[in-house]
Formats: C-alpha cells, structure tokens, sequence
C-alpha cells in the first residue's frame, strides 16, 4: 500500500512576522510539486499570517490546542478556533508538551479525540526517553502511549491521524536515531496497529519519525520501508527543510 510521504515542519516557539515570511517565500518559490505531503506548524500568533501567504503546497497546522472548544481556560486555544481559523492540522501529544506542560496520556487522548471531533487532522506523538531506551522498554512505552489514544478512537478516526515517533533522547539533541532503531519501532507501531486496529489502517496509517532530522540524514532515513516521513523541528526553520520536503522515498 503505497503511503503518501509526510513531512512536517514544527516551528516550536520559534519565529517573528518576518522570520516566518522568510520561510513561506521559500517554499513559495520552491516549486514543491506535491508528490509530499507537507505541513507546517508556526507559533499560534502567526497561524493566520502563513495561511494567508502560503501559495505552495503546504498546509498548516497549530502546534497544541486544549480539549475543550470554548471557557475559562486563560492561554488555551481550541480545536474549534483552529478550525474556525481554517487550519487543518494539529500536533497533539508533542513530548514537550507531556514533559513540560503536564500532558498526561489521558489529556493527550482527550485532545486527539476533541481535534478529531472538530473535523481536524492530527499528528500525534509519541516517543520514549532515554532512560526507557536504555531499560529496553521503548516499544511498551510506544505502544501505551498510542494505546491511549486508541482507546478514544474509532477505526475511521485514523484516516486523519498521522503518528510521529519522537525518540525524547533525539530531539533538538543532533543524536539522531539510526535508521535500524526508527525502523524497530516504525515496524513495531505498525504490527501494533495491524493487531489493536485492523490491517487496513495499519497498511493506511502514516508513521513518521521526529528527533534531530536534517537535510543530510533525511534520505537514508526515508528510504526505511516503514519511516512514511518525518517532524521536523530545528531544521524547520532553515533552507534544508525544502531538500527534506523533497524526500524522495
Ligand atoms: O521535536 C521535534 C524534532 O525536533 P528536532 O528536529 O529539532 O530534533 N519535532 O516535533
């Protein structure tokens, strides 16, 4: 089953007007020929500004949002605003969000299942800590962080779930995962899905890998059969996301 190649850009807290409209003018002249999925995902203050601008074919996603549509609930921003601002895309279950903001598994899977709900597409993340490599417990960790998810979906749910694994030891670190370890669990995840799920969202489902990607490793690590792309963070920002945009798989 052939899997549409995805690559993220996830901005992080990163960025000014005009720092992002340098980016967008990249891509704008890129002549990106959409044989890639490719989204981006700003700070929320500028969401509107790059889908206002973005002439190629990227979409755009927010980078959290909360699990209820509207309230008292200072700071947040909801799936419903998202939607309402003519966003498609959302990441959800982002490690920084699970380490520094209290995102537990619970509230992860309150969030997919809300952003799903409001008609959004999600990139939801997992991934394991150092530790929990060095303990050999990362595909358990993997699958009960995804299990949780699971849980608040039904089958057809996951025709809008993109799943980036995110080793927590490979993010903004340069210790990148080699393309045996992203493939283990790549394969892994997906046996999962085949088992949890059905086999046709296991074979449908994209799974790509997040942690320290760059225009030199992308295309060793995209030609992994079951890497269906990547998030992308520090090289996001910089002219090398088009060469990964480009991946060819
Ligand atoms: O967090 C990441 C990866 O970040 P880096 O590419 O900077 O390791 N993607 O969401």
């Amino acid at each position: 089953m052939a899997r549409k190649f995805f690559v993220g850009g996830n901005f992080k807290m990163n960025g000014s007007q005009k720092a992002i409209k340098v980016i967008v003018d990249d891509l704008n002249n890129a002549k990106l020929d959409g044989s890639n999925e490719v989204v981006i995902a700003p700070p929320a203050l500028y969401l509107t500004q790059v889908r206002d601008t973005i002439q190629a074919p990227v979409e755009v996603a927010a980078q959290n949002a909360y699990f209820k549509n509207s309230g008292a609930f200072t700071g947040e921003i909801s799936p419903e605003q998202i939607k309402d601002a003519g966003i498609p895309w959302v990441i959800l279950g982002h490690s920084e969000r699970r380490s520094l903001f209290g995102d537990t598994e619970e509230v992860v899977a309150d969030k997919v299942k809300a952003a799903l709900d409001q008609g959004l597409k999600v990139i939801a993340c997992i991934g394991e800590t150092l530790e929990e490599r060095e303990k050999g417990v990362t595909n358990d960790v993997c699958q009960k962080q995804l299990g949780a998810i699971a849980k608040v979906l039904e089958e057809k749910d996951w025709a809008n779930i993109v799943v980036a694994y995110e080793p927590v030891w490979a993010i903004g670190t340069g210790k990148v995962a080699t393309k045996d370890q992203a493939q283990e669990v790549h394969a892994d995840l997906r046996k999962w899905l085949a088992s949890t799920v059905s086999q046709s969202v296991a074979d449908a489902t994209r799974i790509i890998y997040g942690g320290s990607v760059n225009g030199k490793n992308c295309g060793d690590l995209g030609a992994a059969a079951d890497i269906d792309g990547f998030l992308v963070g520090g090289a996001s920002l910089k002219p090398e996301f088009i060469d990964i945009a480009r991946t060819k798989k």
